[in-house]
């Protein structure tokens, strides 16, 4: 019989609420909310002045294997995740080779369930190539189908810039489908505009300019009215406009949405006010736009037109950021710090706990369709970080997980900490300590079809 955990008079935050009691552990699972629990053969944690958190679910990352190992891979990233008390992770096809095939897209998983410390879940790959394949697949079964097409190439027939492809897909599929939403064609024309200019080192201040609200906003428009035709299930990934939150609903529990979409953390965190401190480090797929956007998309996450959190989390080795702008490999590190971000804005009093909660765990589970993870209840997974929120540590080379080794993060000062994170009911991360024995679970989807 495997040992049972008790986390003794720890604030758990879930549903809402933030309750006091204990929580009892085992077999994978939580036993128990609520006082009284024998402690025969129980390890107790005390958790008096501690909160305690569903495990989060970041369900977009990009953790590089297999194909691009020099920068990062399943177990160093999901190790990273789970010292920041993200207990399971949805990753991106666009590792090489590209998740484009079934058979592809089941070698990540088996990668996974020999080396991954949380619990994972893929999305499969579509652009014009593999576009019959996949809407003759069953598409229920799939976690989500992602347009690969920003990732690999700029030019060419890209999913998301191809309208009939987009119809075709939006019409045949049965899964959730993220998609990454630029109008390539805009960002092309303003790369010119200023490559004619500045040549090949276009001042990374013009990110934004060139990554414009426009191509975003149009390419977001043209989606949700494609996927409305259609009735589709459509999540656009990572917003980063004012503008584009005015196209989605808060009308309408999650539940009932066709349409959803998300905020990546750095997005929140940094403005165009950083790149002159930071350059390239903060260069992302889209952009960091302006002030006006990042306070217009935690306004959104707030009053529910974005559904869900995420990080986008996309390690490059520290010679790859830093190029010249054309050069520069879009992307950065932030799985490990993501909810100390969400933490330091609940400390500034921007957002309340139970809302943390909500939108970084308990909706992703609900917009994915994953199975009995995501809240604390009794019999769904022991997935559980515990946070001290009174905790001062200053990120550095020192404490950063992720493979690449560096983080656009480095000289924050956070005030609070994940101590404890189990995943499916093991202590995998406890004070720095790592428990690497046991490796974390595929998620499997309820049975609630995805499609409305
Ligand atoms: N978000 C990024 O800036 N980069 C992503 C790819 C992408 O989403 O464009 C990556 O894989 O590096």
């Amino acid at each position: 019989m495997t040992e049972k955990t008790l986390i003794k008079n720890i604030s758990i935050v879930n549903e809402g609420q933030i309750i006091v009691t204990d929580i009892l552990i085992g077999n994978g699972v939580i036993l128990k909310i609520g006082r009284n629990h024998d402690a025969l053969d129980t390890k107790v944690i005390d958790g008096t002045d501690k909160y305690l958190f569903p495990g989060i679910i970041d369900a977009q990352v990009h953790f590089r294997e297999p194909g691009l190992t020099h920068k990062g891979n399943i177990y160093s990233e999901s190790r990273a995740a789970v010292a920041g008390g993200v207990t399971s992770f949805i990753d991106m096809p666009n590792t090489f080779p590209n998740v484009l095939t079934m058979d592809i897209l089941n070698e990540k998983y088996q990668i996974a369930s020999e080396k991954s410390l949380a619990n994972y879940g893929f999305l499969l790959g579509v652009n014009d190539d593999n576009l019959d394949y996949v809407i003759n697949l069953d598409t229920s079964k799939l976690l989500g189908v992602t347009d690969d097409g920003l990732y690999f190439t700029k030019k060419g027939n890209l999913l998301a810039d191809n309208p009939e492809t987009m119809e075709k897909l939006f019409a045949n599929c049965k899964s959730i489908i993220a998609i990454h939403s630029e109008k390539e064609q805009i960002v092309e024309e303003n790369e010119n505009v200023y490559r004619e200019k500045y040549g090949d080192d276009v001042p990374i201040a013009f990110h934004p300019q060139i990554r414009s609200e426009k191509a975003c906003y149009e390419a977001s428009k043209r989606a949700i009215d494609i996927a409305n035709k259609h009735k589709a299930r459509l999540h656009i990934l990572h917003l980063t406009t004012e503008a584009e939150t005015h196209l989605f609903r808060n009308d309408i529990p999650l539940k009932e949405k066709n349409i959803t979409t998300e905020v990546s953390v750095h997005h929140l965190w940094f403005s165009d006010q950083d790149y002159q401190r930071l350059g390239t480090l903060i260069k992302w797929n889209p952009a960091i736009k302006t002030e006006k956007d990042k306070k217009g998309l935690l306004k959104a996450l707030l009053d529910d037109r974005i559904d869900i959190v995420t990080t986008d989390h996309a390690p490059h080795t520290l010679e790859e950021k830093q190029k010249p702008y054309f050069q520069s490999m879009s992307g950065a590190p932030i799985v490990q710090h993501s909810l100390n971000i969400m933490l330091e804005f609940y400390k500034q009093g921007l957002i309340s706990l139970e809302k943390i909660a909500e939108k970084m765990c308990h909706n992703p589970a609900t917009l994915y369709s994953i199975e009995n993870r995501g809240f604390i209840r009794e019999g769904y997974f022991a997935d559980l970080s515990i946070v001290d929120l009174d905790s001062v540590w200053t990120v550095s080379k020192e404490n950063i997980l992720s493979k690449c080794g560096w983080s656009p993060l480095e000289g924050t000062t956070f005030q609070t900490k994940v101590t404890h994170s189990f995943v499916n009911g093991n202590l995998v991360y406890n004070n720095g300590q790592f428990n690497e024995s046991i490796k974390g679970k595929a998620l499997t989807l309820t049975n609630n079809t995805q499609r409305k």
